[in-house]
């Protein structure tokens, strides 16, 4: 049957004109409405990819109505519903929740006087089912005896088991009733559900709908509702149709029915969407199929396209005018309609202290209910700085050399010689050398000692001439007069596997100093200074540090900062992205949590793990590593926690930028070793290419390793300017770290 017969059989034409032409509206009358959107227009994507949610739609919610916004999967509702609680920004087109635009200073949205329900479960499954509405109900400014109340009424109405539960060990069904609860915990003016109805069986879903027919009689609570069970939402005061992001209808049901003689609303659907792929569902045709060509009086204008009817832009058969509960002069005062910018005092005026206070409450709870979790957090960085301690910055000990004495017949070995004696010098210089822990092999011929090397079976070859100890001997007492070949024989012939930088220097600096400490014995025994065998620098005790000096100490500083960064910027990263990709940052911020509470309250958590970590890392360095600490102890403890809380505000950064915790584990180890090279922390900044000594003066940990070096090393105070300058930079980049999470989570919502 055509189209026009059918809702001409339904509807007499003046009757659906009357309709139509009581839409015309002005701001102030949107601004009536519980929701109103108009011209709504939404993509997602780049310009080439442009994938369009929303083209064009317009909605009217009356105060008090229950509103089904129906649809099938992919078509846009949450996307619409998320610009109605402010979370996201329409690319043109108007929205006003309860006469305000949604995150517009004043208006109130998001904030408590939503209640939302997202489709994910959104809830801290950590928690038992009272702590869950302790939690929603704190942060929407409720008491605790309020919320106890409300408890006992949700559990018995939804039928939920004790309150004293844990969430996670609900079923599905249950989870979700519980996640139902949390938004209608503070009686909002304006419940959002997206699909509350889910894996609730029929029974309760009926009293469900009972309870919110209740609401918007009694309380004139507005419901805006999403479901699957499309015939549920027979008992809406209005059902909005909504395919490819636009509305096929916005009617109430029962007129949807007549309109179409359907008798389900599923039917319905199928209709109009068979029309909507026809192409017939067009405006400026179904307009005139509706209501009838104008008349002479009214003119071309009377189906004006600009003029105000709800439902699909140009494309709908809207009967919205017909408000459930008509607004009266007693409704509240409206915000003012344009909000005004967010100034830094608007936020500093809505860090509200009971939302900052439940949230930081249920950062703390969720800690105690991951206490494995957060003994790790806490361990690993005492596990990292015990693994540097052991391994890095040591002597290798045992080193291999090996050697040929030619001093000696291959059959006899060298023995001990006491006093001033000339004979096998040779076997006294070695002797020397077997006291620093250095294994000697030897040999028959220098072939062989060499071929060791060559192998990899020793890090360097002495060879020793059949008149060493004479040579040695002639050098000494003929000095100037000595002869070419005496002061070749003299000489211990080395040839070094220098391939391992670390332990080619060593062995190089042993084999020196115990030719040193050898000849300082044999002079001594001699009766000669054994002073003049040192060569002629003295060099007396250091300013700062020790005569030979220890990597480890010059690594420490870099790596203990470098710990408590990064495992600062993991805890943060993760946490916070968990909780988005979770919905439950976005359940938050609906609720009307800003951004800085967010931030602040994980600031004030996260500290408390991060001064830990850093307690346990400094008492292991310091205590049983005794790493060395020239300087003040609290200046070492404040420098670190600074590094951390940097890390942190890093970490906020990441998480913000990131969607997902693979994206951020990227982020976070692509940063990891450009700071480990270019911060001076493995190796000194002036021996850095000169162009990359200026990266690093822009990195967090330079100036703050640099600092903690001098403390450390030297002993330095903030007196000193290489020790402030590392707490000022650090400084700096907690506050251009905090300032730039803070635009992202503002400016990041689509
Ligand atoms: N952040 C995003 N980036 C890109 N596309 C998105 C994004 N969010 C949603 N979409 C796309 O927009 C369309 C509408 O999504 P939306 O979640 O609003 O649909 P829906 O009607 O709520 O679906 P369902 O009933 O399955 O929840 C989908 O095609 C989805 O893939």
């Amino acid at each position: 049957m055509p189209v026009e017969v059918e809702i001409d059989q339904t509807l007499a034409l003046s009757e659906r004109r009357s309709h139509f032409q009581s839409q015309q509206s002005t701001v102030a009358s949107r601004r009536q409405q519980a929701v109103c959107v108009r011209r709504a227009y939404k993509h997602y994507g780049t310009k080439k990819m442009r994938h369009i949610v929303l083209e064009g739609l317009n909605m009217t919610v009356s105060k008090g109505a229950i509103y089904g916004l129906l649809g099938a999967s992919g078509c846009g509702k949450t996307t619409l519903l998320s610009c109605i609680v402010g979370r996201r920004k329409l690319n043109s087109g108007d929205i006003w929740v309860l006469g305000g635009k949604p995150g517009s200073k004043g208006s109130g949205v998001p904030g408590p006087r939503i209640g939302y329900m997202p489709q994910e479960l959104s809830l801290y499954v950590e928690f038992t089912i009272r702590e869950t509405f302790l939690y929603f109900g704190w942060v929407n400014g409720m008491t605790t005896e309020e919320i106890d109340e409300k408890i006992h009424f949700l559990l018995k109405f939804l039928q939920l088991p004790s309150a004293n539960r844990f969430v996670k060990t609900l079923s599905g069904g249950q989870q979700r009733r519980v996640s139902l609860a949390a938004a209608l915990v503070h009686s909002p003016e304006l419940l959002i559900l997206d699909e509350p109805t889910v894996g609730v069986d029929p029974v309760l879903r009926q009293n469900i709908w009972e309870y919110l027919i209740d609401l918007s009689k009694t309380k004139k609570t507005t419901i805006i509702i999403t479901t699957h069970y499309i015939d549920e939402t027979r008992q809406a005061n209005m059902i909005g149709l909504m395919r490819g992001g636009k509305f096929l209808a916005e009617q109430p049901p029962e007129d949807l029915l007549a309109a179409h003689m359907c008798d389900t609303l599923e039917d319905v659907f199928l209709k109009l969407s068979k029309l909507q792929n026809q192409g017939k569902r067009r405006r400026s045709s179904y307009m005139l199929e509706v209501m009838g060509p104008p008349t002479p009086e009214e003119g071309p204008s009377a189906f004006d396209t600009t003029s105000e009817i709800s439902g699909e832009y140009g494309d709908n058969i809207s009967l919205s005018s017909k408000d459930v509960n008509p607004v009266t002069s007693t409704e509240p005062d409206l915000p003012p309609e344009e909000g005004g910018k967010w100034g830094l005092m608007d936020y500093l005026k809505f860090l509200s202290i009971h939302r900052m206070k439940a949230v930081i409450w249920k950062d703390f709870l969720w800690m105690w209910r991951n206490v494995p979790v957060m003994l790790f957090i806490i361990g690993l960085p005492v596990v990292q700085i015990i693994l540097f301690c052991l391994t890095i910055g040591r002597d290798p000990k045992n080193l291999h050399l090996a050697y040929v004495n030619d001093e000696l017949n291959f059959t006899t070995d060298c023995m001990p010689i006491e006093g001033c004696s000339y004979d096998l010098l040779s076997c006294q210089y070695l002797d020397s050398l077997r006291t620093r822990t250095i294994i000697l092999d030897r040999f028959e011929f220098e072939e062989e000692s060499l071929e060791a090397v060559q192998k990899g079976r020793a890090w360097g070859a002495l060879y020793f001439s059949s008149n060493y100890s004479h040579s040695l001997k002639e050098r000494l007492e003929e000095a100037r007069y000595a002869s070419e070949l005496i002061v070749n024989d003299s000489n211990v012939i080395v040839q070094m596997d220098m391939s391992n930088q670390h332990i080619g220097h060593l062995l190089n600096r042993d084999l020196l100093m115990s030719f040193v400490d050898f000849a300082k014995k044999f002079l001594g025994a001699c009766g000669i200074n054994p002073k003049s065998a040192n060569i002629p620098i003295r060099f007396e005790e250091p300013v700062y540090g020790d005569q030979i000096p220890d990597f480890t100490n010059f690594a420490a500083p870099g790596v203990i900062l470098t710990i408590i960064f990064f495992l600062s910027l993991a805890l943060t990263a993760g946490s916070m992205i968990m909780e988005r990709k979770e919905g439950l940052q976005e359940r938050c911020l609906v609720l009307g949590v800003t951004p800085p509470e967010i931030l602040f309250s994980h600031v004030v958590t996260q500290f408390v793990v991060m001064a830990l970590q850093t307690l346990m890392v400094l008492v292991f360095s310091f205590a049983v590593f005794d790493i060395l600490c020239a300087g003040s102890l609290l200046w070492v403890i404040i420098l670190t926690m600074l590094s951390g809380l940097c890390g942190m505000c890093f970490g906020f950064v990441v998480s913000s930028l990131c969607d997902t915790e693979l994206t951020a584990t990227y982020f976070a180890m692509g940063s990891f070793l450009p700071v480990l090279m270019l911060c001076g922390i493995c190796w000194p900044v002036e021996g850095m290419h000169y162009t990359l000594k200026y990266v690093s003066f822009v990195l967090p940990l330079t100036f703050s390793t640099e600092s903690l070096r001098a403390i450390l090393a030297r002993g330095w105070d903030i007196s000193q300017p290489v020790v402030y300058h590392g707490f000022v930079a650090t400084g700096v980049w907690i506050v251009v770290f905090l300032a730039s999470s803070l635009m992202v989570l503002k400016f990041r919502k689509g």
